[in-house]
């Protein structure tokens, strides 16, 4: 069964072990730590995580020259993470740089970290990309732009919202990874999210990978819900909807 991928947007240790207080503790997650958790722990959390027996997704979008870029994945490569992700509006010659850095930095023994580049963020909508960022195509065409651009520079795949992945897979390749976080299970807050999708709709759509942060660590069962989520997304009906 595919594992839904936790955010884990909380700010410290103690914080994650009381969320992990919930799971059982054989039970291997995906998890995800983000800027907010790393920015506080480091690497350690990383280390700690893994000891557990979970998987991470290092989520540090990185998005700077290309030096600094390549040298930074090169730190972060011999972690021991699955994957990791840059912004593609840093450029096609960032890009190559970010995945000549993991290449360069992993220890010899290991895979290279996957890695995948956030196309237009969740939480952008239609008029940001074209009063903000001066894009005239919309979010859906710079979307699948940027997509173009991230396959061409060798990165495995990019971070989008489940309603542009279609899309971004016939302008790419069947195989090249999309990432879609801007889950909401029926009846939950969207909040600052813009382009979101259900479980069951990032199921049928055919996203290879989902993130789900608040939906799960702010419900009052944190695992209950995880299951639900994990059921609707590889296609069985859960008991919210039977
Ligand atoms: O790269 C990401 O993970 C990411 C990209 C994106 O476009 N949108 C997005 O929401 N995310 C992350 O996915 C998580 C979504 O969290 P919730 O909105 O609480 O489910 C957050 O940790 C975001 O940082």
């Amino acid at each position: 069964m595919k594992r839904p991928i936790i955010a884990l947007d909380l700010p410290s240790r103690q914080a994650i072990d009381d969320f992990l207080s919930h799971f059982p503790k054989d039970e291997s997650l995906y998890l995800k730590v983000g800027m907010e958790l790393y920015y506080q722990e480091g690497p350690a959390i990383v280390r700690y995580l893994k000891e557990l027996g979970h998987d991470i997704f290092l989520d540090l979008k990185m998005h700077d020259i290309p030096n600094t870029v390549e040298r930074a994945m090169k730190g972060i490569a011999g972690l021991g993470i699955k994957l990791t992700n840059i912004h593609a509006a840093g450029g096609k010659e960032m890009m190559v740089a970010a995945v000549r850095g993991l290449e360069t930095g992993k220890p010899s023994a290991q895979t290279r970290p996957q890695l995948i580049a956030v196309t237009q963020l969740t939480s952008t909508s239609d008029e940001q990309v074209k009063e903000e960022q001066l894009i005239p195509v919309g979010v859906s065409e710079s979307a699948k732009h940027y997509a173009r651009l991230t396959h061409e520079s060798g990165v495995d795949g990019v971070v989008c919202s489940a309603l542009e992945v279609e899309a971004i897979k016939k302008a790419t390749a069947s195989d090249f990874i999309c990432l879609t976080p801007g889950i909401r299970p029926k009846g939950t807050e969207i909040g600052d999210q813009k382009r979101v999708v259900t479980p069951e709709m990032a199921y049928t759509i055919g996203s290879d990978l989902i993130v789900v942060g608040r939906p799960i660590t702010q419900a009052e069962n944190p695992y209950e819900v995880y299951l639900t989520i994990k059921k609707e997304w590889n296609g069985e009906k859960s008991d919210a909807n039977t």
